[in-house]
């Protein structure tokens, strides 16, 4: 039979105020009582008025520490108590608690509650620790690593300030990682690193180290569970272990799309909360080899361009995208090509939908029910193709396209709080299949701003976009693909072009893919949506309170 949680409650101390604290193993409350109904002696003076009431959710509360009588807790850390207090109420402790702040920024804070007996003051909190031991699913050995040289260099830092130390309160222990080397962690958890011992895996940086965590897990899931990750048709096995980002980056687009903000404290904290969020990784191959997973965006023409240039002024930090995103956007390049889909025809959203991806969101719940079974075999994930689907067959577009992107989720970062697909699920089974035709440079700086605006980005002539499970791409010049590697003949192609063309300003045949960051060394792929794949410390963003939703409209470009 489950055990039924302790219910407690009190009259406590509380800032020299008298107030009822109740634990019924969902919430801590704490209500001033006012003068008549006290049963405890005498309040020294009133900082709170009368009435003011708080609750914690248990699954928010990260710790609970004894006080001791000269103000310093048992674990070493020190607080200051009024004497007055300390006299008449020898005893304390203190709770460590996730309080909201604006913009789904979350802070840990403490509040101490004061008692005469020390009974009282042991049995408060072996009651709250109970009740934190049944929360399973708390992570409490991590395996960490750190990129060093993410965004603006501060990985190590951020994490020695700001997370170890909460960590450290909520008693999870962690090995850490400091990274030597593109690849390192990546190469790490796919051969060496022992699982079973943590509960989960953070990284310290931006998008590109997400992407290794990505790959280290999914390659060593597919590996141990004897899975060909070449097979597009093969169904993956999704990974046990969830990930957490400490946001430390240029982008950090995964971070801000899942949590709502890119803070590293937010970020420690939704891992010690122990959230789960599921996600869709997109697998994405060529010639029926396998290339890289992309969680993100996979983006061709303007976003590709926009990423080869800025690899190469790596030295300016974040500020490479604006330099490199204004330069792409001048040269205006457009790339021909076939882009082969497979809709979504059965799933509840579309790309066009005013709803968004939120905390809990039914749409994400009731998509990836389709996708899943009951049975290990079943529960694998797929590039989820149902027969139906197959039969109604895939749409083809032929055509010059300045960009054609898939984001498998919004793609909201500080640069485009919306993101690119504002409307895009996280863990649906589907990417939004997003092409830019050919169009003025005029027009596509509007498209572009639209993503900072509240201006829908899709309703332009030569913008359309698809939900799909599966799409390919063939570049028009593309006659033996297979042979074709971007970096070894692509330039050869360009020039080719070009002197067929003398003196016009036509574009080089061939952009990049940009995969989460990344290069692809094809312009050919195929690619497949894999329904929630991984699972990240994160639970999605939390709808606002109405008040701050006004008070930060979203800017009109
Ligand atoms: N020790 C290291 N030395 C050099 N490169 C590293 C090291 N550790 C990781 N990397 C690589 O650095 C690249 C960039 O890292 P990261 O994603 O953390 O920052 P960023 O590129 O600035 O941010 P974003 O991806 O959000 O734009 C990653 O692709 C990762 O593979
Ligand atoms: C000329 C004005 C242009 C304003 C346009 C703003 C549009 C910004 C949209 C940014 C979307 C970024 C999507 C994220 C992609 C990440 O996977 C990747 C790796 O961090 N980041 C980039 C920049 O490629
Ligand atoms: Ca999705």
């Amino acid at each position: 039979m489950e055990k039924q949680p302790r219910l407690l409650a009190s009259q406590l101390f509380l800032k020299n105020s008298v107030f009822e604290v109740l634990l019924n193993g969902v919430l801590l409350t704490w209500k001033e009582i006012p003068d008549n109904k006290k049963v405890v002696s005498g309040s020294i003076h009133h900082p709170f008025k009368v009435g003011t009431s708080h609750s914690v959710s248990v699954s928010e509360i990260l710790a609970v520490r004894e006080l001791d009588v000269d103000g310093g807790t048992k674990d070493g850390r020190w607080q200051k108590m009024p004497q007055k207090l300390t006299e008449a109420y020898p005893y304390a402790f203190t709770v460590s608690y996730v309080e909201r702040a604006r913009q789904h920024r979350w802070r840990c804070s403490d509040v101490t509650f004061h008692c005469s007996e020390g009974a009282l003051c042991q049995q408060w909190i072996q009651t709250i620790r109970e009740q934190l031991t049944a929360l399973t699913n708390r992570p409490k050995h991590l395996l960490v690593y750190i990129n060093p040289y993410g965004g603006k260099q501060q990985g190590k830092c951020i994490y020695e300030q700001k997370v170890a130390p909460l960590f450290a309160c909520a008693s999870i222990s962690t090995d850490v990682i400091v990274t030597e080397n593109a690849n390192h962690a990546r190469d790490h958890l796919k051969t060496e690193a022992e699982l079973k011992k943590y509960d989960g895996v953070v990284c310290v940086g931006g998008d590109g180290m997400f992407s290794e965590i990505v790959h280290g897990l999914v390659s060593r899931t597919q590996r141990d569970n004897g899975v060909d990750q070449n097979s597009l048709e093969e169904k993956l096995v999704p990974c046990t272990l969830r990930i957490g980002i400490i946001p430390a980056g240029s982008t950090d687009c995964i971070c801000y799309a899942t949590v709502g903000i890119n803070d590293p404290v937010t970020s420690a904290l939704h891992v010690i909360v122990g959230d789960s969020q599921p996600m869709d990784v997109c697998s994405v191959h060529h010639n029926n080899t396998f290339l890289r997973y992309s969680v993100s965006l996979l983006g061709y023409g303007f976003y590709g361009d926009v990423l080869a240039d800025s690899e190469r002024k790596r030295w300016m930090g974040p500020a490479r995208y604006d330099f490199s995103g204004f330069k792409t956007f001048l040269t205006h390049h457009h790339y021909e090509g076939a882009v082969s889909f497979l809709p979504a025809t059965d799933t509840l959203g579309t790309p066009r939908d005013k709803t968004r991806c939120r905390a809990g969101c039914f749409i994400c719940q009731h998509d990836g029910q389709l996708y899943s079974g009951d049975s290990p075999e079943e529960s694998k994930t797929a590039p989820d193709v149902s027969d139906r689907e197959y039969e109604m067959g895939w749409g083809v577009v032929r055509g010059k396209f300045l960009a054609i992107n898939a984001a498998s989720m919004s793609c909201a970062c500080p640069r485009s709080p919306k993101g690119l697909s504002p409307a895009a699920h996280l863990a649906d089974g589907t990417t939004d299949l997003i092409l830019v035709r050919k169009c003025s440079r005029f027009n596509f700086l509007r498209h572009l701003l639209r993503h900072t605006s509240k201006d829908d980005q899709f309703d332009m002539t030569f913008v359309e976009v698809h939900r799909v499970r599966r799409f390919r791409f063939t570049p028009r010049h593309c006659q033996n693909d297979s042979e074709l590697d971007l970096r070894e003949n692509g330039k050869q192609l360009f020039s080719q072009i070009c002197r067929d063309h003398p003196a016009c300003s036509c574009s080089p045949a061939y952009s990049s893919w940009n995969c989460d960051g990344e290069i692809l060394p094809h312009a050919a792929i195929e690619v497949g949506v894999h329904c929630q794949l991984i699972k990240l410390f994160a639970r999605g963003i939390e709808e606002q309170p109405l008040f701050e939703d006004l008070a930060n409209p979203p800017c009109a470009l």
